[in-house]
């Protein structure tokens, strides 16, 4: 087999990393990989593949057992945590917005740490993710869930992170604002010209976002290819069951059209 080539620009660098949890078979399985800058990768898998450990190895919210998880270059460890995730931004389906605090306070909180000037900044973030100035007054319990996902995101960017971990970031949302929100933020990552790595259940929203779509089962990384060569059959068995199931609701739908018209 040839070995991974080792890529200059690499944002993110997984290197032999595996993590167990207590006993349990392990959640990540010797996982080696590059991320190059600048692309938008999916993770895909089944429920309990250990696609949220892997990501969370990258802002250490999980620390590997073994192995090394760089980002630009240098080793995640050799950054306090807390320093690392202002370089990193977060975003994950329960969005963790506080309560008390109103939309523009929850996304100047990481400027506000860093004692930065949040003056113009808030607005700035609530025009790139499209909400209208005026939420910056409102409290979370006042929109509605893709409003406060997109919050979520503008939190996420406030302190101009040059990488985007999303951990199932639309799972909770119904369908069409779950379209509207991965265009938008596939939009943003272009335009700020971020990695993004965003793990998902769904295969189609992968292949519809992302350049490179990573497949993993059992902590391993068993298909790693484009959209492209996901869908022409050419990432193995494991990719084809997934790339399957959109594939045959799309087929379905198309018959049911044809026969009612
Ligand atoms: N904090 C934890 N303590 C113990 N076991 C854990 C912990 N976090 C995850 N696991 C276990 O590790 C395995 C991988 O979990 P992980 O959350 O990484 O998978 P996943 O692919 O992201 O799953 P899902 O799609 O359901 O979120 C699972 O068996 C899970 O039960």
């Amino acid at each position: 087999m040839i070995p991974p080539a080792v890529i200059d620009n690499a944002a993110v660098r997984f290197d032999a990393v595996s993590k167990a949890y207590g006993d349990a078979p392990p959640a990540v399985a010797s996982v080696t990989l590059d991320i190059v800058r600048g692309s938008f990768i999916a993770l895909v898998g089944a429920s309990g593949s250990g696609k949220s450990t892997l990501l969370k190895t990258i802002n250490r919210l999980v620390d590997p057992d073994r192995g090394v998880v760089s980002v630009d270059g240098a080793a995640v460890t050799a950054t306090p945590p807390h320093l690392l995730r202002r370089r990193i931004g977060y975003v994950f389906q329960s969005i963790g917005l506080f309560p008390h605090m109103t939309v523009a306070e929850n996304i100047a909180i990481g400027l506000t740490l860093e004692r930065r000037d949040t003056n113009g900044r808030v607005e700035e973030l609530l025009d790139l993710v499209g909400l209208p100035d005026d939420f910056a007054v409102r409290m979370p319990d006042a929109l509605s869930g893709g409003q406060r996902q997109r919050v979520g995101v503008a939190r996420a960017l406030a302190l101009s992170p040059g990488l985007l971990l999303m951990d199932e970031p639309f799972g909770a949302l119904d369908p069409v604002t779950r379209d509207q929100l991965g265009r938008a933020v596939r939009a943003l990552h272009d335009r700020l010209g971020l990695t993004t790595i965003m793990v998902t259940h769904d295969m189609a929203e992968a292949l519809l976002l992302a350049d490179r779509v990573l497949v993993m089962e059992a902590g391993a990384i068993v298909a790693d290819a484009s959209p492209h060569d996901l869908l022409a059959g050419r990432a193995g068995a494991i990719a084809d069951a997934l790339v399957a199931i959109p594939r045959e609701q799309a087929e379905r739908l198309r018959q049911l059209a044809e026969a009612r018209g």
